[in-house]
Protein backbone atom coordinates (compact mmCIF):
# COMPACT_ATOMS: atom_id res chain seq x y z
CA UNK A 1 0.00 0.00 0.00
CA UNK A 2 1.08 3.46 -0.92
CA UNK A 3 0.38 6.34 2.17
CA UNK A 4 0.30 9.65 0.57
CA UNK A 5 1.24 11.88 4.06
CA UNK A 6 0.17 15.56 3.36
CA UNK A 7 -1.31 18.51 5.00
CA UNK A 8 -0.28 22.28 4.96
CA UNK A 9 2.85 23.97 6.41
CA UNK A 10 4.12 23.48 9.80
CA UNK A 11 1.10 21.60 10.59
CA UNK A 12 3.10 18.74 11.22
CA UNK A 13 4.01 16.29 8.57
CA UNK A 14 7.78 15.92 9.23
CA UNK A 15 7.07 14.93 12.97
CA UNK A 16 4.41 12.34 11.84
CA UNK A 17 6.89 11.54 9.18
CA UNK A 18 9.22 10.62 11.61
CA UNK A 19 7.60 8.72 13.51
CA UNK A 20 6.81 6.36 10.53
CA UNK A 21 10.03 6.24 9.90
CA UNK A 22 10.84 5.20 13.68
CA UNK A 23 8.17 2.37 12.97
CA UNK A 24 10.20 1.15 10.02
CA UNK A 25 8.15 2.17 7.30
CA UNK A 26 10.47 3.72 4.33
CA UNK A 27 9.77 6.98 3.36
CA UNK A 28 9.77 8.85 -0.24
CA UNK A 29 9.91 12.52 1.13
CA UNK A 30 8.53 15.47 -1.48
CA UNK A 31 10.65 18.12 0.56
CA UNK A 32 13.96 16.10 0.46
CA UNK A 33 13.78 15.23 -3.17
CA UNK A 34 12.95 19.15 -3.67
CA UNK A 35 16.85 19.83 -2.45
CA UNK A 36 18.26 17.28 -3.94
CA UNK A 37 17.35 17.77 -7.45
CA UNK A 38 18.47 21.66 -6.81
CA UNK A 39 22.27 20.81 -5.90
CA UNK A 40 25.26 22.97 -7.46
CA UNK A 41 25.64 21.79 -10.91
CA UNK A 42 21.99 20.27 -11.53
CA UNK A 43 20.44 20.77 -14.71
CA UNK A 44 17.26 21.84 -12.67
CA UNK A 45 19.62 24.62 -10.53
CA UNK A 46 20.81 26.10 -14.44
CA UNK A 47 17.07 26.30 -15.51
CA UNK A 48 16.03 28.26 -12.10
CA UNK A 49 19.00 30.74 -12.40
CA UNK A 50 18.22 31.18 -16.04
CA UNK A 51 14.57 32.17 -15.33
CA UNK A 52 15.05 34.31 -11.85
CA UNK A 53 18.31 35.21 -12.19
CA UNK A 54 21.64 34.53 -10.66
CA UNK A 55 20.54 36.62 -8.08
CA UNK A 56 18.75 33.49 -6.69
CA UNK A 57 22.09 31.83 -6.18
CA UNK A 58 24.79 31.89 -3.02
CA UNK A 59 28.58 33.37 -3.86
CA UNK A 60 29.25 29.16 -3.96
CA UNK A 61 26.61 28.56 -6.51
CA UNK A 62 23.91 26.62 -3.97
CA UNK A 63 20.66 28.07 -4.41
CA UNK A 64 19.72 30.98 -2.10
CA UNK A 65 16.52 29.42 -0.70
CA UNK A 66 15.64 32.92 1.66
CA UNK A 67 15.93 35.29 -1.71
CA UNK A 68 14.02 32.43 -4.15
CA UNK A 69 11.21 31.96 -0.96
CA UNK A 70 10.54 35.80 -0.93
CA UNK A 71 10.37 36.02 -4.56
CA UNK A 72 8.03 32.66 -5.03
CA UNK A 73 5.62 33.13 -1.95
CA UNK A 74 4.92 36.84 -2.56
CA UNK A 75 3.66 36.17 -6.68
CA UNK A 76 1.70 33.40 -8.02
CA UNK A 77 2.92 33.92 -11.38
CA UNK A 78 6.46 33.62 -10.36
CA UNK A 79 5.49 30.55 -8.24
CA UNK A 80 3.92 28.70 -11.17
CA UNK A 81 7.30 29.11 -13.01
CA UNK A 82 9.09 27.42 -10.80
CA UNK A 83 6.82 24.66 -9.81
CA UNK A 84 7.22 24.49 -14.22
CA UNK A 85 10.68 24.00 -13.82
CA UNK A 86 11.06 21.92 -10.18
CA UNK A 87 8.04 19.32 -9.72
CA UNK A 88 8.65 17.39 -13.22
CA UNK A 89 12.25 16.17 -11.41
CA UNK A 90 10.63 15.68 -8.35
CA UNK A 91 8.27 13.85 -9.18
CA UNK A 92 10.17 11.47 -11.49
CA UNK A 93 13.01 11.08 -8.66
CA UNK A 94 9.86 10.17 -6.32
CA UNK A 95 8.50 7.53 -8.91
CA UNK A 96 11.98 6.58 -8.87
CA UNK A 97 12.59 6.17 -5.19
CA UNK A 98 8.93 4.29 -4.35
CA UNK A 99 10.10 1.36 -7.81
CA UNK A 100 13.59 1.10 -5.69
CA UNK A 101 11.60 0.43 -2.39
CA UNK A 102 8.73 -1.91 -4.23
CA UNK A 103 11.83 -3.60 -5.53
CA UNK A 104 13.40 -4.36 -1.82
CA UNK A 105 10.15 -5.73 -1.40
CA UNK A 106 8.56 -3.00 0.85
CA UNK A 107 5.28 -4.33 1.62
CA UNK A 108 3.77 0.12 2.67
CA UNK A 109 5.25 3.06 1.37
CA UNK A 110 5.00 6.55 2.87
CA UNK A 111 4.77 9.03 0.60
CA UNK A 112 5.52 12.42 1.94
CA UNK A 113 4.34 15.33 -0.45
CA UNK A 114 2.99 18.63 1.15
CA UNK A 115 1.54 19.43 -2.05
CA UNK A 116 -0.28 16.25 -3.22
CA UNK A 117 -3.58 18.11 -3.47
CA UNK A 118 -2.01 21.21 -5.26
CA UNK A 119 -0.48 19.17 -7.42
CA UNK A 120 -2.97 17.13 -8.02
CA UNK A 121 -1.20 13.89 -7.27
CA UNK A 122 -3.60 11.70 -5.88
CA UNK A 123 -3.43 8.80 -8.21
CA UNK A 124 0.50 8.38 -6.61
CA UNK A 125 -1.16 6.63 -3.56
CA UNK A 126 -3.76 4.45 -2.38
CA UNK A 127 -4.56 6.19 0.87
CA UNK A 128 -4.31 9.79 2.42
CA UNK A 129 -3.35 10.94 5.54
CA UNK A 130 -3.95 14.65 6.12
CA UNK A 131 -1.99 16.22 9.25
CA UNK A 132 -3.68 19.15 10.38
CA UNK A 133 -3.96 21.49 12.88
CA UNK A 134 -5.94 24.98 13.51
CA UNK A 135 -4.94 28.29 11.55
CA UNK A 136 -3.78 29.98 14.75
CA UNK A 137 -1.57 27.26 15.93
CA UNK A 138 -0.15 26.74 12.50
CA UNK A 139 0.75 30.08 12.03
CA UNK A 140 2.21 30.32 15.32
CA UNK A 141 4.42 26.96 14.76
CA UNK A 142 5.69 28.55 11.71
CA UNK A 143 6.30 31.82 13.20
CA UNK A 144 8.07 29.72 16.16
CA UNK A 145 10.15 27.42 13.73
CA UNK A 146 11.15 29.63 11.11
CA UNK A 147 11.32 33.13 12.48
CA UNK A 148 9.25 34.48 9.66
CA UNK A 149 7.77 38.22 10.40
CA UNK A 150 3.71 37.46 10.55
CA UNK A 151 3.37 38.77 6.74
CA UNK A 152 5.85 36.16 5.62
CA UNK A 153 4.38 33.60 7.34
CA UNK A 154 0.62 34.31 5.89
CA UNK A 155 2.28 34.54 2.24
CA UNK A 156 3.54 30.95 2.63
CA UNK A 157 0.58 30.12 4.30
CA UNK A 158 -1.79 31.32 1.68
CA UNK A 159 0.16 29.82 -1.03
CA UNK A 160 -1.77 26.53 -0.31
CA UNK A 161 -5.04 25.56 -0.41
CA UNK A 162 -6.92 25.71 2.66
CA UNK A 163 -6.10 22.85 5.34
CA UNK A 164 -9.72 22.49 5.85
CA UNK A 165 -10.04 21.47 2.09
CA UNK A 166 -7.33 19.23 2.10
CA UNK A 167 -9.21 17.19 4.86
CA UNK A 168 -11.81 16.56 2.38
CA UNK A 169 -9.61 15.21 0.25
CA UNK A 170 -8.40 12.41 3.34
CA UNK A 171 -8.45 9.24 4.46
CA UNK A 172 -7.80 9.50 7.69
CA UNK A 173 -6.99 12.81 9.35
CA UNK A 174 -4.55 13.47 12.11
CA UNK A 175 -5.45 16.57 14.29
CA UNK A 176 -1.71 17.80 15.54
CA UNK A 177 -3.20 20.68 17.51
CA UNK A 178 -2.07 18.53 21.01
CA UNK A 179 1.08 16.65 22.34
CA UNK A 180 3.54 14.32 20.25
CA UNK A 181 1.74 12.05 22.06
CA UNK A 182 -2.00 12.39 21.10
CA UNK A 183 -0.57 12.79 17.43
CA UNK A 184 1.12 9.80 17.75
CA UNK A 185 -1.91 7.58 19.26
CA UNK A 186 -4.20 9.01 16.27
CA UNK A 187 -1.42 7.50 13.84
CA UNK A 188 -0.96 4.09 15.54
CA UNK A 189 -5.33 3.72 15.27
CA UNK A 190 -4.42 4.69 11.40
CA UNK A 191 -2.11 2.31 10.77
CA UNK A 192 -3.92 -0.48 12.90
CA UNK A 193 -7.00 0.09 10.68
CA UNK A 194 -4.83 0.18 7.20
CA UNK A 195 -1.75 -2.23 7.71
CA UNK A 196 -1.52 -5.46 9.95
CA UNK A 197 2.14 -4.74 10.69
CA UNK A 198 1.50 -2.78 14.15
C1 LIG B 1 11.20 28.22 -2.63
C2 LIG B 1 12.14 27.34 -1.82
C3 LIG B 1 13.55 27.39 -2.38
C4 LIG B 1 12.17 27.91 -0.37
O1 LIG B 1 12.97 27.09 0.42
P1 LIG B 1 12.78 26.98 2.02
O2 LIG B 1 13.99 26.26 2.53
O3 LIG B 1 12.49 28.34 2.57
O4 LIG B 1 11.47 26.11 2.25
P2 LIG B 1 11.28 24.50 2.19
O5 LIG B 1 11.77 23.97 0.90
O6 LIG B 1 11.80 23.89 3.43
O7 LIG B 1 9.68 24.38 2.11
C5 LIG B 1 8.90 24.55 3.27
C6 LIG B 1 7.45 24.33 2.95
O8 LIG B 1 7.00 25.35 2.08
C7 LIG B 1 5.94 24.85 1.30
N1 LIG B 1 6.27 25.06 -0.14
C8 LIG B 1 7.46 24.90 -0.75
N2 LIG B 1 7.36 25.16 -2.07
C9 LIG B 1 6.08 25.50 -2.28
C10 LIG B 1 5.36 25.87 -3.46
N3 LIG B 1 5.96 25.94 -4.64
N4 LIG B 1 4.04 26.17 -3.31
C11 LIG B 1 3.42 26.11 -2.12
N5 LIG B 1 4.05 25.74 -0.97
C12 LIG B 1 5.36 25.44 -1.06
C13 LIG B 1 5.82 23.36 1.64
O9 LIG B 1 4.84 23.17 2.63
C14 LIG B 1 7.15 23.02 2.21
O10 LIG B 1 7.07 21.91 3.09
C15 LIG B 1 11.65 25.85 -1.77
O11 LIG B 1 10.49 25.76 -0.99
C16 LIG B 1 11.38 25.25 -3.14
O12 LIG B 1 12.32 24.89 -3.83
N6 LIG B 1 10.08 25.12 -3.51
C17 LIG B 1 9.69 24.54 -4.77
C18 LIG B 1 9.62 23.03 -4.66
C19 LIG B 1 8.38 22.59 -3.95
O13 LIG B 1 7.28 22.75 -4.47
N7 LIG B 1 8.56 22.02 -2.75
C20 LIG B 1 7.47 21.57 -1.92
C21 LIG B 1 6.99 20.21 -2.20
S1 LIG B 1 7.84 19.21 -3.33
N1 LIG C 1 2.16 18.37 18.46
C1 LIG C 1 3.07 19.33 18.45
N2 LIG C 1 3.28 20.09 19.55
C2 LIG C 1 4.18 21.11 19.55
N3 LIG C 1 4.95 21.44 18.48
C3 LIG C 1 4.78 20.73 17.35
C4 LIG C 1 3.86 19.64 17.27
N4 LIG C 1 3.91 19.13 16.02
C5 LIG C 1 4.84 19.84 15.35
N5 LIG C 1 5.37 20.79 16.14
C6 LIG C 1 6.37 21.79 15.75
O1 LIG C 1 5.76 22.63 14.77
C7 LIG C 1 6.66 22.93 13.72
C8 LIG C 1 6.09 22.43 12.39
O2 LIG C 1 6.09 21.01 12.37
P1 LIG C 1 6.70 20.20 11.13
O3 LIG C 1 8.05 20.72 10.79
O4 LIG C 1 6.55 18.75 11.43
O5 LIG C 1 5.65 20.65 10.01
P2 LIG C 1 5.59 20.34 8.46
O6 LIG C 1 4.15 20.17 8.15
O7 LIG C 1 6.51 19.23 8.12
O8 LIG C 1 6.13 21.72 7.84
P3 LIG C 1 6.67 22.07 6.34
O9 LIG C 1 5.51 22.05 5.43
O10 LIG C 1 7.22 23.44 6.46
O11 LIG C 1 7.72 21.04 5.99
C9 LIG C 1 8.01 22.30 14.09
O12 LIG C 1 8.80 23.25 14.73
C10 LIG C 1 7.60 21.17 15.06
O13 LIG C 1 8.62 20.86 15.97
Amino acid sequence: MIIGLTGSIATGKSTVSRMLKQKGYPIVDADEISRLVVEPGSPVLDQIAQAFGADVLLSDGSLNREKLGNLIFNDGAMREKLNGIIHPAVRAEMIRQKEEWLEKGANTIIMDIPLLFESKLQSYVDKIIVVSATPVIQRERLIARNGYAAEEADARINSQLPIMEKEKGADAVINNDGTLDETEKQLNQILLKWDAKL
